[in-house]
């Protein structure tokens, strides 16, 4: 069992990379190595890597990887796809193939951005610069989804003391936003595990001294499957029980009965985001904003978390936004791994690998719209979480997103 979305072996001039083929989990573990920039296209495009910040951190890496090989003598030798005598022109039509990967997500499209101005003719100093690029998002992201949980937790925690809210709750979460959607631990992920964590750390502290700070804790989370991917039965599902967070998976459907019925008060959702533009409008998976008005009809607080490289400061409403439709038959058909339903175990082949299998559950020919993503408007939005802090809307109703886009 791994949440190491992304192996990154940062030895520069002999970097290597590799990705955790997430179209497998959660029974089998593969990774498979990224070694150019089209490798990196078709790990993204395919999904067996998702999740905003993770395109974008896989997509630099496949460029470092490949201006790696632009520095080995043999490989230029034999290589098509460059012209050494016009570099910069070359490396940006290789660009633009991995910002046409996914576009939805700007993640990718602001690192690329970024990209475009290291490029030199001069392999070597791209190199460098490449490589110091692609250590700091790295870095950066990691650190940030620490701070995103805890500025995340602290808020929702004091939220409910002014509330005098006291005892368990239970929060809510769609697709997947945790390691396997980041360099680690998460953007709206981030923000349970942190908040379990002072759950946890209360349950485990014995002196009085030590008693927890907040009158409540966050005892259950309920993250929804999220088809047609199943992000949250697949990857969400795995996290949880990696990270031992008491957790129930339920359909999509199923929001408004569990709210209304459950023992466990629910406090909150924490969702993530593709792309958050000026205004606060949020692309994010689809189901988000058929979340966002469950939560506004039930009173429960909608939070979307996401660090400021998911902020797109080139749009200023969620109307402008391109929705990724992905293809029809990953809405027709299921795809996963078989089971055995003698003994609920992963049939397996004669080399004990899992089998892969796609089980069709529409009629072949039935039109279907299958978009990846939706746009929640920013008025059902209680508050976006960034490492930056936590924002809230004004007295006049919207949010000033400002600081988030320096
Ligand atoms: C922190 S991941 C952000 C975002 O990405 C996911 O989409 P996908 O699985 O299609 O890449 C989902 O919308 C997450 O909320």
């Amino acid at each position: 069992m791994s949440l190491e979305a992304i192996v990154f072996d940062r030895v520069a001039g002999k970097c290597s990379v590799k990705i955790l083929d997430q179209l497998l989990l959660p029974y089998q573990t593969q990774y498979l190595p990224i070694n150019s920039i089209c490798d990196g296209y078709r790990a993204i495009k395919s999904m067996q890597v998702r999740g905003a910040p993770a395109i974008a951190i896989v997509g630099v890496l496949s460029v470092l990887v490949e201006c790696q090989l632009l520095l080995q003598e043999s490989f230029v030798k034999t290589q098509t796809f460059y012209d050494l005598t016009q570099l910069e022109k070359n490396f940006n039509e290789r660009l633009d193939l991995l910002l046409s990967s996914r576009p939805t997500a700007v993640n990718l499209s602001n690192a690329i951005t970024e990209l475009r101005a290291l490029i030199s003719e001069d392999v070597k100093a791209t190199y460098d610069s490449l490589f110091e690029y692609a250590c700091n998002i790295i870095d950066n992201d990691y650190a940030d989804n620490f701070t995103m949980g805890e500025n995340g937790a602290k808020h929702l925690l004091e939220q409910l003391d002014e509330q005098n809210f006291e005892g368990d709750f239970g929060v809510l979460t769609i697709c997947n936003t945790g390691s396997l959607a980041t360099s680690g631990y998460g953007t709206a992920l981030g923000v349970i595990r942190s908040l379990y964590a002072r759950t946890r750390q209360g349950k485990e502290v014995s002196e009085p001294k030590k008693a927890k700070k907040y009158g409540s804790q966050m005892v259950r989370v309920f993250p929804l499957e999220t088809r047609p991917y199943n992000q949250g039965s697949r990857l969400t599902a795995y996290e949880l029980l990696h990270d031992e967070i008491p957790s129930t998976l339920i359909t999509d459907s199923s929001i408004s009965y569990l709210v209304s019925t459950s023992k466990i008060p629910i406090k909150a959702a924490f969702v993530g985001a593709d792309r958050i533009v000026k205004n606060g409008d949020t692309a994010n998976k689809i189901g988000t904003y058929q979340l966002s008005i469950i939560c506004k009809h039930f009173g429960i607080k909608f939070y979307v978390v996401a660090p400021t490289t998911t902020f797109d400061a080139n749009t200023e409403t969620g109307d402008k936004i391109i929705v990724e439709e992905r293809p029809p038959n990953e809405f027709r058909f299921v795809q996963g791994t078989l089971i055995d339903s003698a003994n609920a175990a992963p049939v397996v082949n004669e080399y004990k690998i899992p089998l892969k299998a796609s089980v069709g559950i529409t009629p072949l020919d039935m039109p279907v719209w299958n978009p990846s993503f939706d746009i929640t408007p920013y008025q059902h939005i209680d508050g976006i979480i960034s490492e930056k802090g936590v924002f809230t809307k004004a007295e006049d109703g919207k949010f000033h997103l400002e600081t988030q886009f320096q």
